[in-house]
């Protein structure tokens, strides 16, 4: 553990383990305050340079994104030669995965949180950062169970010097967008097609593409034939459902902004329509 982190905090209980990392509550006597620390051993990442490169952007990403209500601050972060630790903020250890999990959310509900979400991508994605791994697990909810955008190791800037695109298979089968699964370039509309997907399966309780193995899970992203299955979208209004397939839209320059998806009536409406609600 490096030295100057155990200086400044007291490391407590383990919170979570991802990839490379162990999360910890911990304490720092100076701002009589607890946090959460990310420490990633260094020894467990692969000699991809590209493991390296978002590893040593993970902090520099946040603090460029830092302070937004929805998105988790970066308060210290220490880098040794084994190690690479972020100190954050504290939020609860549970996700939105545990908020979707066992049961489907009320269009308000859902349209509550899609809004936070939305409102962190848009900033990620004015400051030219595309998250390329947003999905319910790295969605973390604070004690008034706001939710905040977390996990940004398997980010990338696109820079100040004009670039538009990035490449490279990052992602989670279920939320990953077709274009980044065909190899091709793609932009921070990955994102938005990402937060599609958990705003599918919070108003429907199941994923769009769904398979039961990871390629038959691909094999449908890539086809991307949205449907809403009569059995999960009962009773579910027209206005998300109109929201979804300019989301989850294959054709990357028609799929909208994140922007673009704040300003949609069924987000500005607070998620209760105006329109009848789907019955059939
Ligand atoms: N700021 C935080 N406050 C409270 N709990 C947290 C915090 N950050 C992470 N956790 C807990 O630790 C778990 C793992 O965190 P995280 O996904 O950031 O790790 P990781 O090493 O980046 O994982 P991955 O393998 O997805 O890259 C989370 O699911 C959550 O339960």
């Amino acid at each position: 553990m490096c030295e100057a982190l155990t200086n400044s905090y007291h490391l407590l209980e383990e919170l979570g383990r991802g990839r490379f990392g162990t999360i910890y509550r911990c304490f720092s006597p100076a701002k009589s305050a607890f946090f959460a620390c990310k420490v990633i051993d260094k020894s467990l990442l692969s000699d991809d340079p590209a493991d390296r490169d978002c590893l040593e952007n993970e902090p520099k990403i946040m603090s460029l994104l830092s302070p937004h209500p929805h998105i988790v601050d970066i308060a210290d972060a220490f880098d040794s030669p084994d190690s690479l630790s972020i100190v954050m903020e504290l939020c609860d250890r549970r996700t939105l995965f545990d908020l979707v999990a066992h049961r489907t959310l009320s269009e308000a509900e859902a349209c509550h949180y899609a809004k936070q979400l939305l409102s962190a991508v848009a900033h990620c994605h004015r400051l030219r950062v595309v998250h390329r791994d947003v999905k319910p697990d790295n969605v973390l909810l604070d004690s008034r169970n706001d939710l905040k955008l977390a996990d940004f190791g398997s980010a990338i800037w696109l820079g100040e010097e004009g670039r538009a695109t990035a490449e490279g298979v990052v992602g989670t089968p279920y939320y990953v967008a077709p274009e980044v699964l065909l190899g091709r370039e793609y932009n921070e509309k990955v994102d938005v097609w990402s937060v599609g997907v958990i705003l599918y399966i919070m108003v429907s309780g199941v994923p769009p593409f769904y398979g039961d193995s990871v390629e038959e899970i691909f094999e449908k992203v890539v086809r991307g034939n949205l449907r809403f299955p009569t059995k999960h979208f009962r009773g579910v209004s027209a206005d998300v459902k109109d929201l979804l397939r300019k989301m989850i839209c294959r054709d990357v320059h028609r799929r909208f902004s994140a922007e673009q998806a704040l300003r949609h009536p069924w987000m500005l409406n607070e998620g209760e329509t105006n329109s009848l609600a789907d019955l059939t």
